[in-house]
């Protein structure tokens, strides 16, 4: 058995749900108790159930079978963030620190190190309690790959299968009616998501936040593959791909969320305008949480367990405040504050950009 500086630790997951978070949880658990003979605690809805004592200890039994399983088992939100929690004040409701609670139920369940699975978000609060006494060992998660300090996150090369499955099956019915298909893909800010599948997926076009789109670049592109005799086209549009001087299109706004805005309806509008000055028949689909679903990758179920026990060797060593990543084929770490300090976005001017370029993938500039 291994030596470690902390016997009984707790794991939550937080954000978006994300395929893998199971293998994860199934590692920590597994190397926690096996490796090191520690006790493990799991938090219910992220850090809901830190404010609220939702806790149960986790065993070996308790993860038997999970690893193919999609979601997680712990429950997750993307609200309840412990330094802006909504209460209510007389007849108000404001936002409060609430952080208190979290010691005090991190007291009451005598855990030692807390592991936490989440993206940029759940992060950034991990980061804040690990500087206020905390220890706090995180795990990048996320569909939309946006984190800058790991090479990749868990839960992206599942994604993007499902958006890759979705763009070969939009292909035989582009083809047999002769239409534009438009499928619009997540990944908030960045366009990872997007890029990858529609390169993965043979798209015509594709649009991304990082590459404000003109809309008549991507007509000329249509047009002109009519004129090659395709009589179809592919037009995959990330949810935040934004027209050149416009805005993202905003879905709604989710009340107590520390960040509100949901994205989503680009595809409608791209659709209508291609409609409109193509007079091709345009159709539209928004591939959604399908994203975020269903039993990880080969891949992603690795990577999930690689940085589920990298999670607990780090705590095992008492190496805190820093989040398990990967660079190139190795299992390394970086601190928290490094881990959410700059979201990773498609660079530009990078090789894919560049690949797909060549291939006379329109980009929309
Ligand atoms: N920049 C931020 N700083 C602090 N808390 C944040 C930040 N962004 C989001 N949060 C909070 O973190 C939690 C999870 O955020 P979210 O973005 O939904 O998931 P993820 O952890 O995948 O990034 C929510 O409680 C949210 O309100
Ligand atoms: O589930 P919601 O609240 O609609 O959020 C949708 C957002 O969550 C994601 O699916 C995943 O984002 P996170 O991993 O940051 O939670 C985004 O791609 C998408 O914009
Ligand atoms: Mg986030």
């Amino acid at each position: 058995m291994g030596k470690s500086v902390v016997k009984r630790i707790g794991v939550l997951t937080g954000g978006g749900d994300a395929p893998g978070l199971n293998a994860v949880i199934r590692a920590v658990v597994k190397t926690a108790i096996r490796e090191y003979g520690m006790n493990v605690v799991g938090f219910e809805n992220g850090f809901g159930g830190l404010i609220k004592n939702q806790a149960r200890e986790l065993t070996e039994f308790d993860v038997i079978g999970i690893l193919p399983r999609g979601g997680t088992i712990l429950g997750t939100t993307n609200r309840d963030n412990p330094f802006h929690y909504p209460v209510i004040k007389g007849d108000k409701k404001i936002f409060a620190d609430v952080s208190d609670r979290v010691f005090e139920n991190i007291s009451i369940h005598g855990i030692e190190a807390l592991v936490v699975i989440g993206g940029d978000g759940s992060l950034a609060i991990g980061k804040e309690l690990n500087d206020q006494g905390l220890k706090v060992v995180g795990v990048p998660k996320t569909i939309d790959n946006d984190l800058s300090a790991t090479d990749q996150t868990f839960g992206f090369d599942t994604a993007l299968a499902t958006a890759t499955e979705a763009i070969d099956k939009l292909h035989t019915t582009a083809e047999s009616h002769h239409r534009v298909m438009v499928l619009e893909l997540m990944g908030r800010y960045a366009g990872w998501i997007a890029l990858a599948a529609g390169l993965a997926g043979g798209a015509d076009v594709i649009l991304i936040p990082e590459i404000p789109y003109n809309i008549d670049v991507v007509v000329e592109k249509i047009n002109a593959r009519s004129q090659e005799r395709k009589k179809f086209s592919i037009v995959v549009v990330a949810e935040g791909a934004k027209p050149l001087g416009g805005e993202m299109v905003v879905s709604k706004h989710v009340e107590d969320s520390f960040d509100p805005v949901r994205l989503g309806g680009v595809g409608n509008v791209v659709a209508q305008a291609i409609e409109s000055a193509t007079d091709k028949e345009t159709r539209v689909t928004v591939l959604g949480h399908l994203q975020r679903g269903g039993s990880p990758t080969a891949y992603d179920r690795i990577l999930a367990t690689r940085y589920g026990t990298g999670a607990v060797n780090l705590a095992a060593e008492g190496k805190f405040g820093r989040m398990v990543c990967l660079k190139g084929q190795n299992i390394e770490s970086v601190p928290l504050e490094q881990a959410v300090g700059e979201l990773h976005t498609v660079p530009v001017n990078g090789e894919l950009i560049k690949v797909a370029r060549q291939l006379g993938i329109c980009l929309g500039d």
